[in-house]
């Protein structure tokens, strides 16, 4: 026992159903670092923070605060304890300012008890000034970027004075130019003697800001090491066991004819606002063309009209020779065009369905998961998905027989991706494929991706991941206000040029 650490795992064990989340995990987080935490998708990592915050309770285990042992049923004791989370997905009130959400169940009132926001205020004012958390505290939540949201999740921990922060995957959501600036604000909680827990599976994040590493694999614990004394190529082979290689080895492409064609197409936000704005962009048979771009320039809109659930304002958009415009989702996909929303969270896929049924979820109305009498052919339809879940190594608790909701969220883009892979008969368009993925992940989706163009398929691939664009594509296109600005042949393409590309304003 030690009040040098902050935090002390002893033993913690949780299971759901068959599945070991957490496999006796011992882990010590010292006072004052940062200290990451690092493990393939569905490892455990969520798990053992949801216990430590209270949201779930380990079936056996000891957790020590300071060095004593500490009894955390619910957040509120958390929150006792110091103990702040800022979750992967936000819980701020969209309808609230900023100063409503930060405070909210903890209202400041006046000696009459009437409710007292200035005092509030001046507070929160003080907290950003400290740690460099720049908000606006009159904005509305719905009004302001993802990047601010979560300086006010952080500002709610630290309101609540908090002094232990677990961040889950806290640059999932973020452009490069938020991640740039969060990994300050995580070096400034630091500097205040903050004690952080980091989730992520970026590995150069990792070496930016943490101190310590501590890796998960399967629900156990595997190792801890100084993060100076490890390169990102070890803390790869760390986490998934093996080695793992950044770059996917390619053929040259075999280019066919247009499969994807969008003509000078504009395209509203369902706000209202012309987000594309004269888009022209083909894609043929055989090749991967990637659009690069900072996010908010139109890419939602491109997807979600490519989709089918935004018409296009103007312009036209078709598969082969047929303009798709008109067509249902469910005619797109019976035109062999898989699509990967850029969401997985809201899109995508039915969190109380199973696996199996969120597999065929495009496709269970026809042969062969049902017959011409509407009869489901569900041992096809489970043999089908098992092949598939074992194929992207999607893990879950009972196999098929798990809810979509239940996954982790890395494991539910998995499944959300060999679904589409499968329909793209003609065309696939993937929108952030490897968001929240582990780098043993990435690299699987990414030979999937290659081997489906080697097969003759078109395929888009959106994404805020330069890396990822350069890795994969043939040709690379550059978005900016709605339009693109400029193509490049991927042996033109260095990380300069699209950038310099991807700052063009036409
Ligand atoms: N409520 C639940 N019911 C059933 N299984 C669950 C539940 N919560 C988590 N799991 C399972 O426990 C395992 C660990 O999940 P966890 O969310 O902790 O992983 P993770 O390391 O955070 O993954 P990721 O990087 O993908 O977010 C996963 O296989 C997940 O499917």
């Amino acid at each position: 026992m030690s009040e040098e650490y902050a935090i002390e795992f002893k033993g913690i064990t949780k299971r759901f159903g068959s599945l070991l989340a957490n496999n006796d995990v011992s882990w010590r987080i010292k006072k004052g670092e940062v200290h990451a935490l690092l493990g393939e998708n569905g490892a455990g990592k969520s798990t053992i923070t949801s216990i430590l915050f209270g949201l779930i309770q380990a079936d056996a285990g000891e957790i020590l605060i300071y060095g004593k042992p500490v009894n955390i049923q619910n957040p509120n004791d958390a929150n006792a304890l110091g103990i702040g989370m800022v979750h992967q997905h936000f819980k701020l009130v969209p309808s609230y300012t900023v100063v409503e959400n930060i405070v909210l169940g903890m209202e400041p009132r006046n000696r009459f008890g009437h409710l007292d926001y200035a005092g509030a205020r001046s507070k929160i004012k003080e907290l950003s000034t400290q740690f460099g958390l720049d908000v606006d505290p009159d904005a509305k939540i719905r009004d302001i970027n993802v990047g601010m949201q979560q300086r006010v999740e952080i500002l709610k921990t630290l309101y609540r004075q908090a002094q232990i922060i677990v961040l889950d995957e806290p640059t999932a959501v973020l452009t490069p130019q938020e991640i740039d600036e969060l990994m300050q604000i995580i070096l400034r909680l630091k500097s205040q003697g903050r004690t952080i827990i980091f989730i992520s599976h970026k590995l150069k994040e990792i070496k930016t800001c943490a101190d310590q590493v501590t890796v998960l694999r399967r629900g156990q614990m595997v190792g801890s090491a100084l993060v100076s004394d490890c390169s990102e190529a070890e803390l790869a082979r760390m986490m998934v066991g093996h080695e793992v290689s950044f770059t996917t080895p390619k053929k040259k492409a075999q280019v066919g004819g247009a499969v994807l064609r969008i003509e000078d197409l504009s395209v509203r936000s369902p706000l209202g606002a012309l987000a594309v704005e004269g888009l022209t962009l083909n894609v043929h048979a055989g090749e991967i063309v990637g659009i690069a771009g900072v996010d908010g320039n139109g890419q939602s809109e491109l997807t979600l009209a490519l989709a089918g659930v935004l018409r296009p304002e103007s312009g036209k958009i078709f598969i082969g020779k047929e303009c798709i415009n008109q067509k249902s989702v469910r005619q797109r996909v019976e035109m062999g065009f898989g699509l990967t929303p850029e969401n997985r969270e809201t899109q995508g896929g039915v969190g109380d369905f199973n696996l199996a049924e969120n597999y065929v979820l495009k496709s269970y109305y026809k042969e062969p998961y049902s017959n011409r009498f509407g009869w489901l052919n569900k041992k096809r339809m489970i043999d089908d998905a098992q092949v598939q879940l074992e194929n992207f190594d999607v893990r879950s608790a009972d196999g098929w027989r798990s809810m979509l909701g239940d996954l982790s969220g890395g494991n539910r883009q998995k499944l959300i991706v060999a679904r589409e892979i499968a329909l793209a008969d003609k065309l696939l368009v993937v929108s952030q494929p490897t968001r929240g993925l582990d780098v043993g992940s990435i690299e699987y989706i990414h030979r999937r991706i290659i081997e489906h163009r080697d097969q003759g398929k078109a395929i888009l691939l959106i994404s805020f991941e330069l890396d990822e664009i350069l890795n994969l594509c043939d040709r690379i296109a550059a978005i900016s206000h709605g339009k693109i600005v400029g193509v490049l042949d991927a042996k033109d393409a260095t990380k300069q040029a699209v950038g310099q590309m991807m700052a063009t304003t036409r």
